[in-house]
Protein backbone atom coordinates (compact mmCIF):
# COMPACT_ATOMS: atom_id res chain seq x y z
CA UNK A 1 0.00 0.00 0.00
CA UNK A 2 1.15 3.37 -0.80
CA UNK A 3 2.41 5.86 2.03
CA UNK A 4 0.09 8.15 2.98
CA UNK A 5 1.73 12.20 1.98
CA UNK A 6 1.75 12.54 5.64
CA UNK A 7 3.98 9.98 6.74
CA UNK A 8 7.06 12.01 6.10
CA UNK A 9 6.54 13.49 9.68
CA UNK A 10 7.89 10.69 11.05
CA UNK A 11 11.21 11.79 10.11
CA UNK A 12 10.97 15.01 12.36
CA UNK A 13 11.26 12.47 15.66
CA UNK A 14 14.53 12.07 17.06
CA UNK A 15 16.32 8.92 17.96
CA UNK A 16 16.56 8.54 21.86
CA UNK A 17 17.63 4.78 21.74
CA UNK A 18 20.13 4.09 25.01
CA UNK A 19 23.61 3.43 24.63
CA UNK A 20 23.36 -1.22 24.35
CA UNK A 21 24.66 -3.36 26.80
CA UNK A 22 24.44 -0.38 29.65
CA UNK A 23 22.98 -0.25 33.03
CA UNK A 24 19.52 1.97 32.88
CA UNK A 25 19.31 3.53 35.81
CA UNK A 26 14.82 5.90 35.82
CA UNK A 27 15.18 8.02 38.98
CA UNK A 28 11.71 9.57 39.50
CA UNK A 29 11.36 12.81 41.74
CA UNK A 30 8.38 14.11 43.51
CA UNK A 31 7.43 17.92 41.71
CA UNK A 32 7.32 20.25 44.35
CA UNK A 33 7.19 17.95 47.23
CA UNK A 34 8.51 20.96 49.46
CA UNK A 35 4.67 22.15 48.81
CA UNK A 36 3.02 18.87 48.53
CA UNK A 37 4.49 17.54 52.08
CA UNK A 38 3.39 20.66 54.24
CA UNK A 39 -0.16 20.84 52.42
CA UNK A 40 -0.56 16.98 53.02
CA UNK A 41 0.88 17.52 56.93
CA UNK A 42 3.71 15.25 56.32
CA UNK A 43 5.92 14.89 59.44
CA UNK A 44 9.24 16.57 59.94
CA UNK A 45 11.62 15.58 59.08
CA UNK A 46 10.79 11.92 57.74
CA UNK A 47 6.87 11.01 57.60
CA UNK A 48 7.32 7.19 57.97
CA UNK A 49 3.94 6.41 56.04
CA UNK A 50 4.99 8.87 53.12
CA UNK A 51 8.46 6.91 52.77
CA UNK A 52 5.91 3.33 53.45
CA UNK A 53 4.17 4.54 50.01
CA UNK A 54 6.88 5.54 48.43
CA UNK A 55 8.20 1.41 48.53
CA UNK A 56 4.87 0.20 47.71
CA UNK A 57 4.99 2.34 44.33
CA UNK A 58 8.75 1.23 43.84
CA UNK A 59 7.30 -2.35 44.79
CA UNK A 60 4.40 -2.19 42.00
CA UNK A 61 7.15 -0.86 39.06
CA UNK A 62 9.05 -4.06 40.04
CA UNK A 63 6.02 -6.28 40.13
CA UNK A 64 5.52 -4.81 36.68
CA UNK A 65 8.78 -4.46 34.97
CA UNK A 66 10.84 -7.65 34.82
CA UNK A 67 13.60 -5.76 33.93
CA UNK A 68 13.72 -3.88 37.00
CA UNK A 69 16.07 -5.44 38.86
CA UNK A 70 17.04 -3.14 42.05
CA UNK A 71 15.34 0.03 43.17
CA UNK A 72 16.19 2.47 45.62
CA UNK A 73 14.64 5.60 47.48
CA UNK A 74 15.10 8.20 50.05
CA UNK A 75 12.59 11.22 50.07
CA UNK A 76 10.76 11.78 47.44
CA UNK A 77 12.81 9.75 45.03
CA UNK A 78 13.07 6.46 43.98
CA UNK A 79 15.96 5.04 41.39
CA UNK A 80 15.22 1.79 39.05
CA UNK A 81 17.90 -0.33 37.75
CA UNK A 82 17.17 -2.04 34.44
CA UNK A 83 19.30 -4.54 33.45
CA UNK A 84 22.16 -4.55 30.91
CA UNK A 85 20.33 -6.99 29.13
CA UNK A 86 16.97 -5.22 28.68
CA UNK A 87 15.54 -4.47 25.38
CA UNK A 88 12.03 -3.36 26.35
CA UNK A 89 10.93 -0.93 24.01
CA UNK A 90 14.06 -1.46 22.13
CA UNK A 91 15.53 1.14 24.69
CA UNK A 92 13.81 3.68 24.02
CA UNK A 93 14.65 6.61 26.13
CA UNK A 94 11.04 8.08 26.51
CA UNK A 95 9.32 5.41 26.46
CA UNK A 96 11.11 3.57 29.43
CA UNK A 97 11.28 6.58 31.19
CA UNK A 98 7.45 7.26 30.85
CA UNK A 99 6.40 3.61 31.49
CA UNK A 100 8.20 3.87 35.15
CA UNK A 101 7.20 7.14 35.48
CA UNK A 102 3.10 6.51 35.09
CA UNK A 103 3.30 3.61 37.05
CA UNK A 104 4.71 4.98 39.58
CA UNK A 105 2.52 8.50 40.10
CA UNK A 106 -0.63 5.87 39.28
CA UNK A 107 0.05 3.78 42.21
CA UNK A 108 0.70 7.04 44.45
CA UNK A 109 -3.10 7.65 43.96
CA UNK A 110 -4.60 4.60 44.02
CA UNK A 111 -2.27 3.57 47.65
CA UNK A 112 -2.53 7.43 48.89
CA UNK A 113 -5.53 6.12 51.23
CA UNK A 114 -3.84 2.26 52.34
CA UNK A 115 -1.55 4.84 54.21
CA UNK A 116 -3.32 7.88 54.69
CA UNK A 117 -6.66 6.72 55.85
CA UNK A 118 -7.50 10.02 57.61
CA UNK A 119 -5.66 13.01 54.71
CA UNK A 120 -7.64 13.71 51.56
CA UNK A 121 -5.26 13.89 48.76
CA UNK A 122 -5.71 17.47 48.03
CA UNK A 123 -3.94 16.94 44.10
CA UNK A 124 -2.29 14.21 42.09
CA UNK A 125 1.46 13.84 43.11
CA UNK A 126 3.15 14.36 40.14
CA UNK A 127 6.70 13.00 39.44
CA UNK A 128 9.61 13.91 36.93
CA UNK A 129 11.61 11.21 35.58
CA UNK A 130 15.09 10.73 33.69
CA UNK A 131 17.69 8.00 32.53
CA UNK A 132 20.55 8.07 32.73
CA UNK A 133 22.94 4.48 31.32
CA UNK A 134 26.64 3.35 33.24
CA UNK A 135 28.63 1.12 31.46
CA UNK A 136 30.34 -0.94 34.36
CA UNK A 137 28.58 -3.00 37.56
CA UNK A 138 31.32 -0.25 39.73
CA UNK A 139 29.69 2.91 38.26
CA UNK A 140 26.44 1.99 38.58
CA UNK A 141 27.66 0.94 42.57
CA UNK A 142 28.68 4.39 42.74
CA UNK A 143 25.83 5.70 41.57
CA UNK A 144 23.81 3.69 44.09
CA UNK A 145 26.32 5.11 46.99
CA UNK A 146 26.10 8.73 45.87
CA UNK A 147 22.49 8.03 46.58
CA UNK A 148 22.24 6.32 49.92
CA UNK A 149 25.49 9.01 50.87
CA UNK A 150 23.17 12.21 50.21
CA UNK A 151 20.13 10.09 51.88
CA UNK A 152 22.45 9.90 54.87
CA UNK A 153 23.71 13.19 54.97
CA UNK A 154 20.16 14.86 54.37
CA UNK A 155 19.04 12.53 56.92
CA UNK A 156 21.50 13.92 59.98
CA UNK A 157 21.27 17.76 58.73
CA UNK A 158 17.47 17.57 58.56
CA UNK A 159 17.35 15.68 61.89
CA UNK A 160 19.79 18.22 64.13
CA UNK A 161 17.67 20.94 62.23
CA UNK A 162 14.41 19.99 63.32
CA UNK A 163 15.19 19.06 67.05
CA UNK A 164 16.95 22.65 67.17
CA UNK A 165 13.53 23.96 65.90
CA UNK A 166 11.76 22.02 68.21
CA UNK A 167 13.95 23.21 71.24
CA UNK A 168 13.09 26.89 70.37
CA UNK A 169 14.89 28.21 67.89
CA UNK A 170 14.29 30.07 64.63
CA UNK A 171 14.86 28.27 61.31
CA UNK A 172 18.10 30.88 60.85
CA UNK A 173 19.05 30.09 64.06
CA UNK A 174 19.02 26.27 63.83
CA UNK A 175 21.26 26.96 60.46
CA UNK A 176 23.49 29.23 61.69
CA UNK A 177 23.76 26.79 64.50
CA UNK A 178 24.66 23.60 61.66
CA UNK A 179 26.55 25.84 59.35
CA UNK A 180 30.21 24.23 58.62
CA UNK A 181 29.97 21.69 61.23
CA UNK A 182 31.13 18.02 60.56
CA UNK A 183 29.25 14.59 60.68
CA UNK A 184 30.60 13.94 64.03
CA UNK A 185 29.84 17.69 65.87
CA UNK A 186 26.19 16.93 64.62
CA UNK A 187 25.91 13.22 66.07
CA UNK A 188 27.18 14.93 69.28
CA UNK A 189 24.75 17.37 69.45
CA UNK A 190 22.69 15.09 68.80
CA UNK A 191 23.56 12.79 71.64
CA UNK A 192 24.36 15.75 74.13
CA UNK A 193 21.08 18.24 73.65
CA UNK A 194 18.60 15.51 72.96
CA UNK A 195 20.14 11.74 74.00
CA UNK A 196 19.44 10.77 70.70
CA UNK A 197 21.90 8.44 69.48
CA UNK A 198 22.12 8.63 65.39
CA UNK A 199 22.67 4.78 65.22
CA UNK A 200 19.33 3.81 66.74
CA UNK A 201 17.13 6.29 64.23
CA UNK A 202 15.32 3.89 62.15
CA UNK A 203 17.34 2.49 59.42
CA UNK A 204 14.69 3.54 56.76
CA UNK A 205 15.33 7.04 57.70
CA UNK A 206 19.35 6.74 57.62
CA UNK A 207 19.57 4.43 55.37
CA UNK A 208 16.81 4.62 52.18
CA UNK A 209 14.65 1.76 51.18
CA UNK A 210 16.15 -1.30 48.59
CA UNK A 211 13.46 -2.94 46.74
CA UNK A 212 14.47 -6.41 44.70
CA UNK A 213 13.58 -9.79 44.11
CA UNK A 214 14.97 -12.00 47.11
CA UNK A 215 16.29 -15.43 46.36
CA UNK A 216 15.71 -17.41 49.07
CA UNK A 217 15.61 -21.56 50.42
CA UNK A 218 12.14 -22.52 50.94
CA UNK A 219 11.16 -25.88 52.23
CA UNK A 220 8.35 -27.38 49.78
CA UNK A 221 8.20 -30.91 50.95
CA UNK A 222 9.25 -33.38 52.92
CA UNK A 223 9.89 -36.72 51.02
CA UNK A 224 11.32 -39.96 53.02
CA UNK A 225 11.99 -38.29 55.82
CA UNK A 226 14.67 -35.50 53.08
CA UNK A 227 13.58 -31.71 53.38
CA UNK A 228 13.35 -30.84 49.41
CA UNK A 229 14.16 -27.15 48.85
CA UNK A 230 13.90 -25.03 46.15
CA UNK A 231 15.10 -21.17 45.37
CA UNK A 232 12.15 -19.28 44.87
CA UNK A 233 12.31 -15.25 44.80
CA UNK A 234 10.64 -13.00 46.68
CA UNK A 235 9.67 -8.76 46.33
CA UNK A 236 11.21 -7.78 49.50
CA UNK A 237 11.76 -3.93 51.12
CA UNK A 238 14.51 -3.56 53.35
CA UNK A 239 17.07 -1.02 54.68
CA UNK A 240 20.35 -2.17 53.82
CA UNK A 241 23.93 -0.55 53.40
CA UNK A 242 24.61 -0.47 49.79
CA UNK A 243 28.04 1.06 49.82
CA UNK A 244 30.32 -1.49 51.12
CA UNK A 245 30.98 -4.87 49.42
CA UNK A 246 28.46 -6.92 51.73
CA UNK A 247 25.18 -6.74 50.25
CA UNK A 248 26.26 -7.11 46.78
CA UNK A 249 28.44 -9.90 47.68
CA UNK A 250 25.51 -11.60 49.65
CA UNK A 251 23.16 -10.81 46.42
CA UNK A 252 25.51 -11.20 43.37
CA UNK A 253 22.59 -12.73 40.98
CA UNK A 254 20.53 -9.35 41.76
CA UNK A 255 23.33 -7.84 39.05
CA UNK A 256 24.24 -10.94 37.44
CA UNK A 257 23.77 -11.29 33.70
CA UNK A 258 21.68 -14.43 32.94
CA UNK A 259 19.53 -14.20 36.17
CA UNK A 260 16.43 -12.97 34.62
CA UNK A 261 15.10 -16.83 33.84
CA UNK A 262 15.24 -18.12 37.28
CA UNK A 263 14.30 -14.76 39.03
CA UNK A 264 11.20 -14.79 37.13
CA UNK A 265 10.48 -18.37 37.15
CA UNK A 266 10.43 -18.52 40.51
CA UNK A 267 7.83 -15.28 40.67
CA UNK A 268 4.03 -15.44 40.62
CA UNK A 269 2.77 -13.45 37.26
CA UNK A 270 0.51 -10.30 38.82
CA UNK A 271 -2.65 -10.91 38.43
CA UNK A 272 -4.49 -9.50 36.16
CA UNK A 273 -7.76 -7.24 37.28
CA UNK A 274 -10.60 -9.27 36.48
CA UNK A 275 -13.48 -7.84 34.50
CA UNK A 276 -17.16 -7.47 35.50
CA UNK A 277 -19.20 -9.99 33.80
CA UNK A 278 -21.59 -7.80 32.91
CA UNK A 279 -19.20 -6.06 30.10
CA UNK A 280 -19.16 -6.76 26.87
N1 LIG B 1 8.02 16.76 55.98
C1 LIG B 1 8.54 15.92 55.07
N2 LIG B 1 8.94 16.41 53.89
C2 LIG B 1 9.46 15.57 52.99
C3 LIG B 1 9.61 14.20 53.25
N3 LIG B 1 10.16 13.62 52.16
C4 LIG B 1 10.35 14.61 51.26
N4 LIG B 1 9.94 15.79 51.76
C5 LIG B 1 9.98 17.12 51.10
O1 LIG B 1 10.26 16.95 49.75
C6 LIG B 1 11.40 17.68 49.37
C7 LIG B 1 12.15 16.90 48.33
O2 LIG B 1 13.23 17.62 47.87
P1 LIG B 1 13.39 18.01 46.35
O3 LIG B 1 12.97 16.88 45.50
O4 LIG B 1 14.79 18.50 46.21
O5 LIG B 1 12.46 19.29 46.18
P2 LIG B 1 11.00 19.47 45.56
O6 LIG B 1 10.27 20.48 46.38
O7 LIG B 1 10.32 18.17 45.35
O8 LIG B 1 11.31 20.20 44.17
P3 LIG B 1 11.54 19.52 42.72
O9 LIG B 1 11.98 18.11 42.93
O10 LIG B 1 12.61 20.34 42.07
O11 LIG B 1 10.24 19.64 41.99
C8 LIG B 1 12.20 17.87 50.68
O12 LIG B 1 12.99 19.00 50.65
C9 LIG B 1 11.09 17.98 51.70
O13 LIG B 1 10.62 19.30 51.76
C10 LIG B 1 9.17 13.71 54.53
O14 LIG B 1 9.25 12.50 54.84
N5 LIG B 1 8.65 14.60 55.40
MG1 LIG C 1 11.28 16.62 44.35
MG1 LIG D 1 13.96 14.93 45.70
Amino acid sequence: MANSKYEYVKGFEQNDTLLPQTWIVIRVDGRAFTRFSQVHGFEKPNDMQALLLMNECAKAVLEDISDVVFCYGVSDEYSFVLRRTCTLYQRRASKLISLVVSLFSASYAMKWTQFFPETELQYAATFDGRAVCYPSESILRDYLSWRQVDCHINNQYNTCFWKLVGSGMSTAEAQNTLKGTTADVKNNLLFEKFKINYNNIPPIFRKGSIVYRKQMDEVVKVEKGEVIKRLRAHIVVEHEDIIHDGFWTAHSYILAVGSKNKQQQALPRPAKPKLPSSLP
